[in-house]
């Protein structure tokens, strides 16, 4: 069981944007997808997520493909926060948070619980009656991350499904803490036998809380796999074009970098 791209490459009439990239997404570990301003990655995702179709290639949730599932059955299957969510119209809070919740989810007593849960989780328990988009970018950011979680909510079956969410930039908005908050909410979100995959642009971030890395330049893989393989300092150096410096940190027990 996964979610994976086949050989998948996008390209527009004039530049190709993805080329070729294959990569599995496996329920339960934390993907993190780096790489410059412009690489491809959040193309990446959204051929990934099915918002739209590879120029060649396949993308497959658990072996089938993803064009043979319905929308609703995408739904069951993944869920995506893209990087900026307007919506125009004036729905309240609680509107956007219950509007991914599905069938398989439960029932209304599932829903409340769900979003009991949640919005104490992420502090959003003030901003329900709220209308979304007077909330400020890193309050939308939250009630979009809720709203992805809530889409995949399966809170009384001890044996769910494999799922996947799609992340992309997050954190971009959020202060320290609910950035922290978040990111290690995804340790959770994991063992829940959900696949993670996650833009971030902040390496130190990345190194924290990856299980795997893949590092995308100029629409194509550099490399792909544990921290310890990708966090090299001369191809992050490369990719990045400035020097970077790699180094374990004994107190904290991981690699931290540096620019030079
Ligand atoms: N539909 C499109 N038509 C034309 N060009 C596009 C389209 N979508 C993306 N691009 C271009 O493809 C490249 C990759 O864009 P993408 O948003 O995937 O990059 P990114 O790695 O997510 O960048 P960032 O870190 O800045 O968010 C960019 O040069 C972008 O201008």
């Amino acid at each position: 069981m996964s979610l994976d791209a086949k050989n998948i490459s996008f390209n527009t009439k004039n530049q190709k944007i993805i080329d070729n990239i294959s990569l599995a997404l496996q329920p339960g570990e934390v993907l993190v997808l780096l790489g410059p301003n412009g690489a491809g990655k959040s193309t990446l995702l959204k051929l990934l997520s099915g918002e739209i179709k590879p120029s060649n290639g396949e993308v497959l949730i658990d072996e089938t493909s993803i064009t043979k599932l319905s929308l609703a059955e995408q739904a069951c299957k993944r869920s995506f926060m893209s990087q900026q969510v307007a919506i125009n119209f004036p729905f309240f809070v609680i509107d956007v948070l219950t509007m991914g919740w599905l069938d398989e989810n439960g029932d209304q007593q599932e829903c409340n619980k769900a979003l009991l849960f949640l919005c104490k989780e992420f502090s959003l328990e003030g901003l329900l009656y709220k209308k979304y988009n007077q909330l400020s970018g890193g309050e939308q950011q939250r009630v979009q991350f809720v709203r992805s979680l809530i889409q995949l909510w399966r809170g009384s079956n001890s044996s769910p499904e494999p799922r996947y969410l799609l992340l992309d930039e997050p954190t971009a908005s959020l202060d320290f803490n609910f950035e922290m908050k978040l990111l290690s909410y995804l340790n959770k979100v994991k063992i829940l036998n959900i696949g993670v995959l996650i833009i971030l642009h902040d390496l130190n971030l990345a190194a924290r809380y990856a299980d795997r890395v893949l590092l995308v330049d100029d629409g194509s893989i550099v490399q792909y796999g544990s921290v310890k393989d990708v966090f090299q300092p001369k191809l992050l150096s490369e990719v990045f074009r400035l020097p970077i410096l790699v180094e374990y940190h004994d107190e904290l027990e991981r690699l931290v970098v540096h620019a030079q």
